[in-house]
């Protein structure tokens, strides 16, 4: 028996199974991926040298906690078509999926936890919550927060919030992704070398965020700090507000939070 299956190895599940296994929290040979593709099974095991299902009810039978890695869209199909009657622990992190949902597709009383990690997982640095279903109990819920902490830090929320926050932590490493390659084009256009100027953005990035979360200072105080009277900050500012950045950054995730309410 598996301690940890995945259906659907796409990205977010390379990421979680390359941080788990990384973190030692379980051996690859406790770890199996379930996908159609055989051509993505050989990559995982290549890889990771998980185990591997093509066929998910097998994978199911075959692993004590099932995490759901699929696409939100394809999960209806997905669920129904497996047939296991032993109690099971699924952990979903589909946008926009309720566990409500999920219960009435899985048997009666299936234990299922709603999770949203993100991408950085990949180098240990995720930031998850996890939201407990409606016959979860305490232990299940500590097992995912085990997962989940292997690879990054852990918040337990209240399921209603998890929209809101898949806008702002699941999705917000692509919005700091494409800041950070605008940042490399504007030094390139400066004359610097793109790989440097990428460099530099990214170690920024992580000086700031550390700067917002080991200070407890608000960010627009720690802006100030940076904004000299007369300098050269202020004059980069005041073009970002010409361009509505913080009202464009506010409106893209309220698209996303809409997005999963309507999944
Ligand atoms: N990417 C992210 O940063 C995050 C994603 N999520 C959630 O994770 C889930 C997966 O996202 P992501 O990894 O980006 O998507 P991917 O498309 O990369 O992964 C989904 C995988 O599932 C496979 N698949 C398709 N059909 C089946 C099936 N019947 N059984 C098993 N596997 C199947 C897909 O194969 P194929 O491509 O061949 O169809 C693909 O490999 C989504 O629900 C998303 O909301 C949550 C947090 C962050
Ligand atoms: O784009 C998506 O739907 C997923 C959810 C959070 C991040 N990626």
């Amino acid at each position: 028996m598996f301690k940890l299956g995945f259906i659907g190895s796409g990205n977010m599940a390379g990421a979680l199974i390359k941080g788990i296994i990384d973190s030692k929290l379980y051996d690859p040979s406790e770890i199996a991926v379930g996908d159609p593709s055989q051509i993505k099974l050989n990559e995982m095991l290549n890889m990771y040298g998980v185990g591997t299902y093509s066929d998910n009810d097998s994978l199911v039978r075959n692993c004590e906690t099932i995490v759901l890695a699929i696409k939100p869209q394809i999960v209806e199909p997905v669920l129904k078509k497996l047939s296991f009657s032993d109690s099971k622990l699924f952990i979903s992190i589909l946008s926009g999926i309720t566990t409500k949902t999920l219960e009435n597709l899985l048997p009666a009383k299936t234990r299922v936890i709603r999770a949203m990690p993100n991408m950085p997982a990949l180098v240990h640095k995720a930031c998850t919550v996890i939201a407990a279903g409606a016959h979860t109990d305490t232990c299940d819920m500590q097992l995912a927060k085990e997962i989940f902490e292997s690879v990054g830090v852990v918040d337990t929320v209240d399921e209603s919030e998890i929209n809101a926050i898949a806008a702002i932590s699941g999705s917000g490493p692509a919005y700091f992704y494409l800041i950070l390659e605008a940042m490399a084009d504007a030094g390139v256009q400066a004359g610097l070398n793109r790989e440097f100027a990428l460099k530099l953005a990214a170690h920024t990035a992580i000086g700031s965020a550390r700067m917002v979360l080991e200070t407890g200072e608000h960010p627009a105080a720690l802006k100030d700090m940076v904004t000299s009277p007369g300098g050269t900050t202020i004059d980069a500012l005041y073009e970002f507000e010409k361009g509505s950045l913080r009202y464009t950054i506010m409106t893209g995730v309220k698209a996303a939070v809409l997005k999963a309410y309507n999944s």
